[in-house]
């Protein structure tokens, strides 16, 4: 049984879309209320799957969790925080990658944390060496179980002197929500920088943590005993609105993103100028649409922040296959997130993947054979075709190819976009798009 999203492409899209809190931000948010000895409330939530995975996983530890979705405000009372029952925590991990931050927050507050092995999308390997060499660092025992991590904290947690091999934006988040509350010190070098690791500083600053970021990514976390609870909004989801910017101009749509924020979305928009895009900011949003008739072809690397993030490429590699002339796309945060140009191709789109760097990005995936570098060749016409949506955003480029193809598209497995694509259906038929929404077939 699955559901089955039917797409008549050639229609622009057009008006407006609500965008609210981020994808990866606000089930972080969730996480740090465990570390505090009061209630807190995140508002601008989004009704996504993400949330409803850390909403279970707070109700299985004794956490009341009340969600009013209308308004957007999660309310969390972690007063009745309980020992967990671990074959329960496996059954609610499946979709996503945020169980991994409950470790610290857990062995703060009841001494161990099992870790169920994690989902979120199949872009790489997505290893989780990080995050447990830190959490060593800071004095937990760590042992591996067949079906997850089992993560101990004998004695208190530790303030230590870190570095992270790589700026990820999992491993800082461990850092941070398991320092807060270490005896000490901690200085992190080779932190991530990302906007929404910012956002999860100023929930925890509220708390009454005392977290300093210095210059060249070093970030400096005073511990203290207690913590207490926040109100905070979640700042906008910057990935959800770079995907309908990316649709108004592959369908020569025209989208005001209500809710998008320019602050944190600068190297995206000098990308969508460049590639003939266009966009006016408001105070509450961004419009966005096609500047000329042709789109320009670009040469790109993706990131991590202050560069060109990687959940962009997906929806954008759809934009520049309607280029006109040869387009480059070198992939450095996962080594393996081209797997979804498949369907592209067979929709029409010529795109060539290479083992090779094709740029100048320092890259850990070069001579590894990893296929991370694209070469896409423009403009393409795209002919309707049937397709199972891989992942988050390669799913949204599926549907966005299918949109501006000739012809009829049918996408199965279409729940995934439901992890970080509030409302998904309602806003592409306010958008204009001619879908049949799914029904459940055998
Ligand atoms: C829920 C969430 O916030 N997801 C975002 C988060 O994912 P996530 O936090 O999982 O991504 P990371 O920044 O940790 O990963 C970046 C790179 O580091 C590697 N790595 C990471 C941890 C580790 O222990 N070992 C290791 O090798 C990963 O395999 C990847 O190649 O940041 C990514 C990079 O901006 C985004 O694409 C995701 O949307
Ligand atoms: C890779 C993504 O998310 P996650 O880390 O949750 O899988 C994404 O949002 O594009």
């Amino acid at each position: 049984m699955s559901n089955v999203l039917t797409i008549h492409g050639g229609k622009p899209l057009k008006g407006k879309v609500t965008v609210r809190g981020a994808k990866n931000l606000v089930p972080k948010a969730m996480v740090a209320a465990l570390l505090g000895s009061k209630p807190s409330v995140i508002r601008n939530v989004p009704e996504i799957k993400d949330v409803e995975v850390v909403t279970g996983l707070l109700r299985l530890h004794g956490v009341v969790v009340e969600h009013d979705k209308e308004a957007g405000e999660i309310y969390m009372d972690p007063s009745g925080l309980k020992t967990a029952n671990n074959a329960e925590i496996d059954a609610f991990a499946g979709d996503s990658r945020i169980p991994i931050l409950f470790c610290g927050p857990l062995m703060h507050t009841i001494g161990a944390a099992f870790i169920p092995d994690l989902g979120g999308c199949k872009i790489g390997d997505r290893p989780i060496d990080y995050h447990l060499e830190v959490l060593r660092q800071f004095g937990a025992e760590v042992s591996k179980e067949p079906t997850g991590t089992y993560i101990r904290a004998p004695h208190r947690l530790t303030g230590a002197k870190l570095e992270l091999p790589y700026p990820s934006v999992g491993a800082t988040e461990q850092v941070l929500l398991t320092a807060v509350r270490a005896d000490g010190i901690t200085e992190l070098k080779g932190a991530a920088v990302e906007p929404e690791i910012h956002d999860l500083i100023h929930v925890l600053q509220k708390m009454g943590a005392i977290i300093t970021v210095q210059t060249d990514r070093t970030i400096r976390i005073e511990g203290v005993p207690e913590l207490g609870g926040y109100n905070h909004a979640a700042l906008n989801d910057r990935n959800e609105t770079a995907s309908w910017a990316t649709a108004a101009l592959v369908t020569d749509g025209d989208i005001y993103v209500e809710g998008a924020t320019q602050r944190d979305l600068t190297a995206f928009l000098n990308v969508y100028r460049k590639i003939g895009g266009d966009f006016e900011v408001s105070d509450s949003g961004i419009r966005f649409w096609r500047g000329g008739a042709d789109l320009n072809p670009l040469v790109l690397e993706t990131d991590v922040h202050p560069g060109f993030m990687t959940d962009w490429q997906q929806p954008l590699v759809v934009a520049l296959s309607q280029a006109e002339g040869v387009s480059i796309v070198h992939e450095t945060v996962y080594e393996d997130r081209f797997g979804f140009t498949d369907a592209l191709i067979r929709m029409g789109a010529s795109i060539q993947l290479h083992r090779e760097c094709l740029g100048s990005v320092p890259c850990r995936f070069g001579q590894r054979n990893f296929l991370h570098s694209a070469v896409i060749s423009g403009p393409a016409e795209l002919t309707g075709t049937d397709f199972t949506i891989p992942d988050l955003r390669g799913g949204f480029s599926h549907v966005l190819a299918a949109l501006a193809a000739k012809g009829t598209s049918r996408a199965t497995g279409i729940d995934v976009i439901n992890r970080g694509y509030e409302k998904f259906f309602d806003k592409l038929e306010g958008l204009g798009a001619d879908i049949e929404i799914p029904v459940k077939v055998n």
